[in-house]
Order: C-alpha cells, then structure tokens, then sequence
C-alpha cells in the first residue's frame, strides 16, 4: 500500500510499480484510487467514517489476491494510522505480505503540483475535510519505505519500490 496526501505521487508509482511487475510475469491487482471509487466503495464520500470503509474494504480485496498468489498494488490516501494497521492484520490473517510505503512529498510540493486544482478549491473552503489542509494525515512512524518525490524520477521512485518486494523473492526481475 501506498499512502500518501493528493498528489504526493501514489498512483503515478503505483502505475509505474504494477507496469514493471506485469513486464515481468507477476500477476498484479492494481486498486487504483478513482476507479477503486467509482466501484468497489462507490458511494462513500470524504468523512472520516467513509474513508475507513475505502480502506478497509481495499485491505480486504488486497488480502484476497494476495492469499491467491497475486500481487495486490494499491494507492489509498489511506489517512488514519489505525486503518492502515487494520489492513496489515487483515494481510496477515489471509497469510499474506504487508508492505507500506509513505509517499511523503511534502504538502508544499502536492499543493503546488495541485494537478486537479483541489488544494485551491480546499484553500478557498470549497472541499470541506480535505486531508492535510482541512482533514488529518497521521504520518506513519514505521513505514517500510519513505519516498519524498520532489524533484525525483518517477521511476527511480518505483525501484525503490520493486527493491522492497524483491527480498521476499517478488519479481527481482521488474527491476
Ligand atoms: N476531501 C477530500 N480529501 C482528500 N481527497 C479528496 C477529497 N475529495 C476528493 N478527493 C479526491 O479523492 C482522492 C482520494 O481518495 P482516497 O480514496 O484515496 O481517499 S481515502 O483513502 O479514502 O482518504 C484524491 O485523489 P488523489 O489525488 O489521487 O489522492 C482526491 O482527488
Ligand atoms: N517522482 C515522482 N513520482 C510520482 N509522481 C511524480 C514524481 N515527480 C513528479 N510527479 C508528478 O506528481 C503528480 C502526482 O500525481 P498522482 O500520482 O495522481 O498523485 P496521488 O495519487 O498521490 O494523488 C503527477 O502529475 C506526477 O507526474
């Protein structure tokens, strides 16, 4: 799991991560943001409530692929410490391998690159609750990686990824 605020770059390196595993022959679930939305947790909204529901529900379906051999890739804000624990035990329940990565590009940097003009639209009270001007972000303490984008390569940013599943003997060659 990639977590990480709106434009910290998640899902550019999940694209990039789950491309160069299916390059290799590994089978990959990519449970990408928007579309996670738009079917699994349609309907859910921005509370807090509503957020632990998407993540939940994605721990769930990533646990699944995982427990079946597949490698599950996904890009969650995922913004609450506790919920992100709860998919890592829902990982390990199911047998499977739980590896979080914090997409820590600073918010100075995400509201500059303000891709979908969100930050301005949140700085102006037009998107209430939104993480990290109006709604909360717990920086993970421990995560297993840390990647700051700014000024990086996207894809030096997914070998460090890819570096992390190898050692467990996951696709060593997509890197
Ligand atoms: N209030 C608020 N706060 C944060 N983000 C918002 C909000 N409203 C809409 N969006 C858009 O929704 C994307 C984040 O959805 P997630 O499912 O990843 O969020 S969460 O894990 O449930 O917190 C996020 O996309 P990314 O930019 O890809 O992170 C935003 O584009
Ligand atoms: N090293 C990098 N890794 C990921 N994204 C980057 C990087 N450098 C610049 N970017 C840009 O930052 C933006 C990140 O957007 P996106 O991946 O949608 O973020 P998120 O999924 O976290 O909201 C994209 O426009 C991407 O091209």
């Amino acid at each position: 799991m990639l977590t990480g605020l709106s434009g910290s770059g998640k899902s550019t390196i999940a694209r990039s991560v789950a491309t160069r595993l299916v390059e290799a022959g590994t089978p990959v679930t990519l449970l990408d943001g928007d579309v996670v939305r738009r079917h699994l947790t349609a309907g859910l909204g921005f509370s807090a409530a509503d957020r632990r529901t998407n993540v939940r529900r994605i721990g769930w379906v990533a646990a699944e692929v995982a427990h079946h051999g597949g490698i599950a890739v996904c890009s969650p804000i995922a913004p609450e410490d506790a919920v992100r624990r709860d998919v890592a035990a829902m990982a390990a329940a199911r047998g499977a391998r739980f590896v979080l990565v914090h997409v820590a590009t600073p918010l100075a940097e995400c509201e500059r690159r303000d891709r979908k003009g969100l930050y301005a639209r949140a700085r102006r009270g037009e998107i209430p609750d939104f993480t990290g001007i109006s709604a909360p972000y717990d920086v993970p303490e421990h995560p297993d990686l840390r990647i700051d984008t700014t000024g990086r390569d996207v894809e030096r940013c997914a070998d460090e990824v890819l570096a992390l599943l190898a050692p467990a003997g996951e696709a060593p060659d997509a890197r």
